[in-house]
């Protein structure tokens, strides 16, 4: 592949995508204020390297619910990949496996849970809570048997935003079954369909669809899962400081500081701008990790910097998916440790633990 930039990487997948499934990839909500943000906010912050610090060793790793890991990455929950590559999610575990970097896997994955488990080395689960709670329930239940080691709730998508081009080309992959391996071998969802998925394809694509967004889902539901599961509890798109005060209050586990890549609430406050309020907010008694822009080594170093304990990747994984598989991921991975590794020594950062605000001036 050899394709060290993100732009590069970007072009590439274009010209293998069809121009509607990448268009989907690509694109944020509205007309991508909030997209452009995230990228244009991180270039804001400009690093200030201290030199003649011993930087001959670099550590890269993080330590979160008590498990260490190599590096400061996670891959984020990313729905629909059925649409990228036909090996999707598969492709994806092994890779981050290879590397030893944890996946989140989306609720809404071509294949099951299960199926990515076997393939898979640490993994956590992304819920999308279920209009119904048995269904929502037996997500938990079936995350807990196969081995995931945290649930993250997904809280920005109480609807879907307003995705212009998306529109524009009438295209929606959740709605050709791209996205149903968890609903489509989920026994409570088939036992409510009356009829295996299979056989009434349109019928289950059409009843997952009623179920997949929980507009009504609130902090007492949130109450309920924290009761129901003993596995940490992770909130994903927190972006206001009085939200990660509260997630503290219920008992989870931890946030991710994201606005889902610019695709959901066109407008909203970049990723990047509403980290350091929450940071503060928080004072280190939960994880905050953080995701929405990251392309290269410097903005990892600018969201570590700035109080995140880990990074989630989004769009460079799946573009690396869409052009080799597998082993597109496995490249887009060492490529983004290797950014880091080069950016933390020329900044005179020796570990992952050391980097702090004074790093950084805002310009
Ligand atoms: C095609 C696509 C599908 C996504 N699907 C999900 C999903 O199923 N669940 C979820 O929590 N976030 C989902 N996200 C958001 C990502 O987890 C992540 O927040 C975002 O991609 C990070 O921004 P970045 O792409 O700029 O790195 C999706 C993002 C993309 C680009
Ligand atoms: O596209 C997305 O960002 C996403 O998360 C999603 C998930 C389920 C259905 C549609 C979109």
């Amino acid at each position: 592949m050899k394709l060290f930039h993100f732009t590069d990487l970007e072009k590439k997948a274009e010209s293998i995508l069809g121009s509607h499934p990448f268009t989907y990839i690509k694109s944020g909500s509205g007309d991508e204020e909030t997209l452009g943000d995230n990228i244009a906010d991180l270039r804001k912050w400009k690093i200030r390297p201290k030199f003649l610090q011993d930087v001959s060793k670099r550590d890269l790793s993080i330590s979160l619910f008590g498990k260490n890991y190599k590096t400061p990455y996670l891959l984020a929950p990313v729905g629909n990949l059925g649409i990228v590559h036909p090996e999707a999610e598969l492709a994806v575990s092994r890779a981050a496996k290879q590397v030893g970097v944890p996946i989140i896997a989306s609720t809404v994955t071509s294949v099951s849970m299960e199926e990515i488990a076997a393939e898979a080395g640490d993994r956590w689960f992304q819920l999308y809570c279920s209009s119904d709670m048995d269904i929502t329930l037996s997500f938990i239940r079936r995350a807990e048997q196969a081995g995931y080691g945290a649930i993250v709730i997904t809280v920005d998508m109480p609807a879907l935003g307003f995705r212009a081009s998306d529109l524009t080309n009438q295209y929606a992959p959740f709605k050709l079954g791209a996205a149903s391996g968890n609903y489509f071998s989920d026994p409570v969802f088939q036992k409510k369909l009356a009829c295996s998925p299979s056989k009434d394809f349109q019928r289950a694509v059409d009843e997952q669809l009623k179920h997949l967004f929980a507009p009504g889902f609130s902090w007492e539901d949130v109450a309920a899962l924290r009761m129901a599961t003993d596995l940490p509890i992770l909130l994903k798109g927190i972006l206001h400081p009085s939200d990660a005060k509260k997630a503290m209050e219920f008992e989870l586990d931890g946030i991710i500081v994201s606005n889902h890549g610019g695709r959901q609430l066109d407008g909203c406050i970049s990723s990047i701008a509403a980290l350091p309020a929450i940071v503060d907010e928080v004072g280190g008694r939960i994880p905050v990790l953080f995701d929405s822009g990251i392309r290269k080594g410097a903005d990892v170093v600018k969201a570590l910097a700035l109080g995140a304990d880990a990074v989630l990747l989004g769009r460079p994984y799946v573009y690396g998916l869409a052009i080799n598989g597998e082993e597109g991921v496995k490249e887009v991975l060492d490529n983004f440790i290797y950014d880091l590794d080069a950016t933390m020594a020329t900044a005179g950062v020796n570990a992952v633990s050391a980097l702090d605000r004074d790093l950084l001036v805002r310009t």
